[in-house]
């Protein structure tokens, strides 16, 4: 970003300043830190000017994205390139805002604009069409996002935080990067993943500060293990600009009161499509033919190339009777998983006349004539196209290995877009070695390189090199979410940063993927002595009564809580608030931490510990 333009940003805030008012800070609660500057940032992050900053944006005031980009418009004539004006300063190994994954040429401006007209054509979009509840749409997705944008509700800060302190890994959308900047948080942006070791002297070392990371954003790479989130001791919340959430623990996460949203299907349509061109290219075996003539050889052959409809009826018309004999002649696509991806997937087969069946873990409302069958053998079985759409759990690992190949009808194909650990990698390699499987696509992998290189070999997995001697075997690099501007990227950079806005600034939860989905409306400008409160902590008896006996002191105006498993997420916007009250508020509810005695119904005394997991005091 220009200098000039990030003077107009921050004139832009601090006009919003002055509306507001502004106030002193409190001073952190020992996880804040002194003034930092990052790469990507000049915020100054004083205390005066944290008091000073601007107001983050709740989701009700998300269009201050827009009024950046109209006061960057207004400004036309001042050249809006940031690659050109952006520098590392701190000597890591990160850039601002470059080489986009497929946006070679496009600038970053070019991008805004894309991105810009994306943003508010999703606003008018209502995408879900769900036949059963894996479809629900999440309020951060789409539909919901014109059903949060009320306006002019009270601007939240946070109490115990500094300057909002953003890592992004994996070449994050610009989408999401300008909405999160455009609320003045700090961002270290990195093109790539890393590893667990270097991932965590990243967090020890990020903003030049002491495991200062409140925000940590990735893609499908990045593994946020137990021991990687350890380290991040001031982290609030993850965003994972994908769908699939098993590359973080999410238990870990949830237990220290560390949300965690993801984009639940803005790429979903992108994977289908990638899928349907794999069943043709697989049945016509063009991977091969292609292969062969870059390699300068022409070879004309239809043995054991298919029409995915399967026998063609040419011109003549036929009885019903017929056509029902024909029937079974059709291809069969055999979808696992029948979810946001898979469903698409059948009405796009359906279409190019394929009979689809599918298998679920739980009954589904069948779209079109697909038709449910009780087993995966029962799929494997009947099927000529076999795709896999389930999440990497516990239970669908190594789910296609010898024995469900040998279920699968010889000369079928497999194909994985879901994740590497659910096909027995050998396994398929056998049965494609004795012909038993015709052809297969595979996309994603247990383990993958971090980033762009010459990196598939047998170091990584030691059958990489068996895998790419294979006939009429598609290999692609984990590009099934990968498109571009106004598609599945950007859109979920917008789904997810503004998930991440809403978040830190209004505590809610809705979305969250490891936490009970909480959310209270609005403060408004007039509630001017209102906090919100938002209390993480054991789902134990006993510790609402403690809380409710802090808030007591003044007017709790409306109250939000809910459990999932072990954690419980507490709302509250209370009243009569003086701003010298804040902070014993907070302190008497970080205090929750120590010893807390309660009896149980035959009065026992039961004493247990750390109640409370995280306290934000919003102001
Ligand atoms: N290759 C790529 O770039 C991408 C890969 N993915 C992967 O695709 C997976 C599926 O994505 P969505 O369709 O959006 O997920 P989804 O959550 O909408 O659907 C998954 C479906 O799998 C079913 N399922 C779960 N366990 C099962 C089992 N053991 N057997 C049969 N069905 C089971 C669920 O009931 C659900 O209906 C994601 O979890 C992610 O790992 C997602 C996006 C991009
Ligand atoms: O391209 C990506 O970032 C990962 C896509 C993916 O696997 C997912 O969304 O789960």
């Amino acid at each position: 970003m220009s200098s000039k333009i990030r003077s107009l940003f921050q004139g832009f805030r601090s006009s919003l300043d002055g509306e507001r008012g502004t106030s002193e800070a409190f001073p952190g609660d020992g996880s804040s830190s002194p003034a930092t500057s990052t790469s990507t940032s000049t915020h100054d992050s004083s205390p005066a000017a944290i008091a000073r900053r601007a107001p983050p944006t709740p989701p009700d005031e998300k269009d201050n994205h827009h009024h950046l980009k109209t006061l960057q418009r207004l400004q036309k004539g001042i050249p809006i390139n940031p690659k050109n004006s952006s520098s590392s300063t701190d000597g890591n190994n990160h850039s601002h805002y470059e080489d986009y994954e497929n946006t070679e040429d496009m600038t970053d401006a070019q991008q805004t604009e894309v991105n810009g007209l994306a943003h508010s054509v999703s606003h008018t979009l209502s995408l879900s069409n769900s036949p059963s509840s894996t479809f629900h749409s999440p309020v951060g997705s789409y539909s919901s996002r014109t059903t949060l944008n009320r306006p002019s509700g009270k601007q939240l800060k946070p109490f115990n935080t500094q300057d909002i302190k953003i890592v992004l890994l994996e070449n994050v959308n610009i989408a999401a990067r300008e909405i999160l900047e455009s609320q003045g948080y700090q961002i270290e942006f990195h093109k790539s993943s890393l590893p667990e070791d270097q991932l965590i002297e990243k967090i020890r070392q990020s903003f030049k500060t002491n495991r200062d990371v409140h925000v940590i954003g990735i893609r499908s790479k990045t593994k946020l293990s137990a021991k990687v989130l350890r380290e991040a001791k001031n982290l609030l919340v993850i965003g994972c600009f994908c769908i699939g959430t098993n590359q973080v623990d999410l238990e870990y996460a949830a237990k220290h009161g560390i949300s965690v949203f993801n984009s639940p299907f803005s790429n979903s349509r992108s994977v289908a499509e990638l899928v349907i061109s794999e069943i043709i290219a697989l049945a016509r075996q063009l991977g091969d033919r292609s292969m062969e003539m870059h390699n300068g050889t022409w070879n004309k052959i239809s043995a054991k190339c298919w029409e995915i409809r399967g026998k063609t009826l040419g011109k003549f018309s036929f009885t019903p009777e017929i056509i029902s004999w024909m029937r079974p002649l059709t291809k069969l696509l055999g979808i696992v998983g029948y979810g946001h991806i898979g469903s698409q997937l059948s009405v796009l087969g359906e279409a190019m006349g394929m009979r689809v069946l599918y298998y679920d873990v739980i009954p589904l409302m069948a779209l079109g004539t697909a038709k449910q069958v009780p087993t995966l053998k029962d799929l494997l079985e009947q099927a000529d196209f076999v795709t896999l759409h389930v999440p990497e759990i516990a239970e669908t690992k190594d789910m296609i290995g010898a024995e469900q190949l040998a279920q699968m009808k010889r000369g079928s194909y497999l194909i994985n877009a879901s994740r590497g650990s659910v096909v027995n990698i050998p396994a398929l390699i056998e049965s494609m070695r004795s012909g038993h499987t015709a052809g297969a696509a595979l996309d994603v992998y247990p383990s993958e390189p971090a980033a762009n290189g010459d990196y598939f070999n047998d170091t990584l997995n030691s059958w990489g090199n068996d895998l790419r001697s294979l006939k009429n075997l598609i290999l692609t690099p984990h590009i099934g979410g990968s498109t571009e501007v106004s598609e599945a990227q950007s859109a979920i950079g917008i789904e997810v940063g503004e998930a991440l806005v809403r978040y830190i600034n209004s505590g809610s939860t809705i979305g969250c993927v490891n936490m009970p989905e909480v959310t209270l409306r609005s403060l408004t400008l007039a509630e001017e002595n209102h906090v919100r409160v938002v209390f993480i902590h054991s789902n134990r008896p006993g510790v609402l009564r403690q809380v409710n006996s802090i808030l007591g002191d003044h007017n709790v105006d409306k109250q939000m809580s809910d459990s999932r498993g072990d954690v419980a997420y507490l709302m509250a916007d209370i009243s009569d608030v003086n701003a010298g009250d804040i902070r014993s508020l907070y302190e008497s509810l970080e205090a929750l931490s120590c010893k807390l005695i309660n009896r149980d119904t035959h009065g026992n005394t039961l004493t247990f510990f750390a109640a409370k997991i995280m306290t934000r005091v919003l102001y």
